[in-house]
């Protein structure tokens, strides 16, 4: 049985920042901001001679202070090269939220890291994070969402990685992607059927505020649950487009409310002000008036500690 889109994760993911572990000033930086999670990158942004550096980093700043109120993922480097083994070791003594695995090709990839964690012992909710940007990737998206569905998997989220794939792929970067669209579309489809979370692509051009918005317009239309972000000024604008806006949240209140009557009793649609509403509909607005919970009870919390 397929899982529907709204119910997918009970997580706020609409900005996750990428932060480079081999930049301790902005590893600091992490506790301020407002992001819904944090990937700490071992991969792309660290240059080969500088791993073990940004390893050391990494470790220091668990230790020093916990991240609170945050998913913390550790991007880890392919198993493949001279680096994932010590990776993993890192990631299994500092026990994040979640291991993001790059250049995920097929359901093995992911299989190989499940059998890590579990030959560690390491804590079930230890998640994995797939990223999806190689033309395999894409291919496979479906086979390694399924993956996510076999017992003891713990595959929970998909993110895209369109840098690699335009380099794989020779797509250019384009206003409205359209060339990549069908792709993206393949990803969230693949974690609908399967009752994952999908995550959109960086946006390289930081400063490009208008470009930026258009992007998660897009991404949040094509189903996205939220996107990878590469810099602090990218999580405003990220928290506001992928958060339920206050009058979808009023009409979903309204729709469990209209369910909530007794004369709804035994009926799968009523009619709400002129609008034909099933229990289908019901779901959506229980996990949009949830996520929207989640929201505020971070801004109280947040409040509290200023
Ligand atoms: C892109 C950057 C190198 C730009 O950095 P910088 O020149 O320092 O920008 P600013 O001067 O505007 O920065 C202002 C302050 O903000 C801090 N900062 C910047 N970025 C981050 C961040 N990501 N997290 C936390 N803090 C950040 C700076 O340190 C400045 O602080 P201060 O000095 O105190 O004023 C930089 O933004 C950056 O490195 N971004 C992240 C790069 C990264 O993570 N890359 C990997 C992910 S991209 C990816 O995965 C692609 C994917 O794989 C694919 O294939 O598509
Ligand atoms: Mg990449």
């Amino acid at each position: 049985m397929s899982r529907n889109p709204a119910t997918r994760s009970a997580r706020l993911r609409r900005s996750v920042l990428s932060v480079p572990a081999i930049n301790p000033r902005a590893l600091e930086k992490t506790h301020a901001v407002d992001c819904d999670a944090v990937i700490f990158d071992l991969e792309d942004s660290v240059a080969p001679e500088r791993k073990a550096e940004a390893r050391e980093n990494l470790r220091n700043f668990f230790s020093a202070r916990p991240l609170e109120g945050k998913e913390r993922i550790i991007r880890i480097n392919d198993l493949s090269t001279n680096f994932g083994l010590a990776d993993m070791e890192l990631v299994i003594a500092l026990n994040p939220d979640a291991v993001l695995l790059p250049k995920v090709d097929e359901p093995q990839d992911v299989m190989a890291v499940g059998d890590l964690l579990y030959e560690a012992d390491a804590p079930e909710d230890l998640r994995i994070w797939a990223m999806i940007e190689t033309p395999r990737g894409i291919l496979n998206a479906a086979v390694i969402a399924e993956a996510g569905r076999t017992p003891g998997s713990r595959l929970d989220c998909l993110v895209v990685g369109l840098n690699d794939l335009r380099k794989e792929t020779g797509v250019l970067p384009q206003p409205g992607r359209s060339y990549l669209v069908p792709w993206l579309m393949q990803v969230v489809l693949a974690v609908s059927a399967y009752g994952l979370d999908a995550i959109d692509s960086v946006f390289n051009d930081f400063r490009d505020e208008q470009g930026f918005d258009a992007e998660c317009l897009q991404g949040r239309a094509m189903g996205f649950a939220g996107k990878m972000l590469i810099h602090p000024a990218q999580i405003e604008p990220a928290n506001r487009h992928f958060g339920p806006d206050p009058a979808a949240v009023a009409e979903a209140e309204a729709i469990i409310s209209a369910f909530a009557d007794p004369a709804s009793d035994g009926l799968n649609v009523i009619n709400a002000g002129g609008r034909m509403v099933e229990r289908l509909h019901l779901v959506q607005a229980e996990s949009l008036v949830h996520k929207a919970r989640l929201i505020a009870a971070r801004q109280a919390a947040t409040r509290k500690t200023m």
